[in-house]
């Protein structure tokens, strides 16, 4: 494994300039002319401008390294569904795997189809359907202003911030325009596989959405998947489970286009409408950037771009031959 900082395909080069990196990158994605479409089906979406560009890159050894619009807060939306697996699995352990699957679902984000012929079990926690099952069983021993404010304290403890808030207006619009996610939810309900009352679920699942972070932010919330479960001295998940959430967000953290984000980053990640990924280069960085404009299967277009240009530079894909 090439340690932190030092160039794993040349340990005997020089340290890796990530601040020099990060900043080059930005620089290169500001000049972008084709920069996606913004997600428009809430207005708090629809007004985010598509030449914002932040990076954030935290390193094993707790070095920051940002660029652009990296402490600008934005709507991380479904990378939120990194941390309600993580609080289910902390809740219910494996159980958690008798109502959801861990297969990619090649299909859209909000997609209905495959729960028929799977009898209501979703395929993945990443895809909304998953996520809803997940909310769900957060639920199971918590109220929703409870799970709400668990969450909270959780992505802040994680992030060492406390400033971290969630967006009341996305909450709302969500609320409001959330058919689809009503859909499924209540679909699953007719299979047995949602306890707890449609509406509450899902006014706790467009909670989690509306969680409002930023590039630093969310980079520094990731590094207890860096770095085997732990963060600062404590344990926040086992090495076990932190490496299969990794292989999770690897397989399925970016709907139908999880296979082309293995193939052109080679790293666990998870991205949000709101045009932010989370990545994660186990043993490494944490890394988080945010680009609004989306590619077809709701994913940051220049985001993505941004991170196949890193692991480019410093050889971070899990799949490049590691040395010693
Ligand atoms: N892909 C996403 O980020 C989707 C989240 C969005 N709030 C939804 O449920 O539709």
């Amino acid at each position: 494994m090439g340690s932190r900082g030092i160039n794993p395909l040349n340990p005997l080069s020089s340290p890796l300039d990530l601040t020099t990196i990060a900043k080059g990158i930005a620089a290169d994605m500001r000049d972008e002319v084709q920069r996606g479409k913004v997600a428009d089906y809430i207005p708090p979406l629809a007004q985010v401008s598509p030449d914002r560009f932040g990076i954030a890159i935290v390193t094993a050894d707790g070095q920051q390294h940002c660029a652009g619009d990296a402490d600008e807060p934005f709507s991380i939306q479904s990378i939120s569904k990194v941390f309600a697996l993580t609080l289910a699995i902390g809740a219910v352990g494996d159980e958690l795997w008798a109502r959801v699957g861990r297969e990619p679902s090649g299909s859209a984000f909000n997609s209905i189809v495959q729960l028929e012929s799977e009898h209501g079990i979703p395929r993945n926690p990443f895809i909304n359907a998953g996520a809803i099952v997940v909310t769900d069983v957060l639920l199971g021993h918590l109220e929703p202003r409870e799970a709400i404010g668990q969450m909270l304290r959780f992505v802040r403890e994680l992030s060492g911030d406390d400033t971290i808030a969630i967006d009341e207006s996305v909450a709302r619009a969500e609320q409001d325009t959330g058919f689809r996610n009503k859909a499924l939810a209540n679909y699953m309900r007719a299979f047995g596989n949602l306890n707890g009352e449609v509406d509450k679920v899902l006014g706790t699942y467009f909670h989690f959405c509306a969680l409002a972070m930023s590039c630093r932010q969310l980079a520094m919330a990731g590094r207890y998947l860096m770095n085997g479960g732990r963060v600062d001295g404590h344990g926040v998940v086992t090495a076990r489970r932190a490496r299969r959430i990794n292989a999770l967000m690897m397989s399925c953290g970016h709907y139908d286009n999880s296979g082309d984000f293995a193939y052109r980053i080679g790293l666990p990640g998870k991205s949000g409408v709101g045009g932010g990924i989370l990545c994660v280069a186990p043993g490494i960085a944490s890394v988080a950037v945010w680009s609004p404009g989306l590619n077809a299967a709701g994913n940051s277009h220049l985001g993505t771009m941004a991170l196949e240009r890193l692991v480019h530079l410093t050889g971070w894909s899990v799949f490049e031959p590691r040395r010693g």
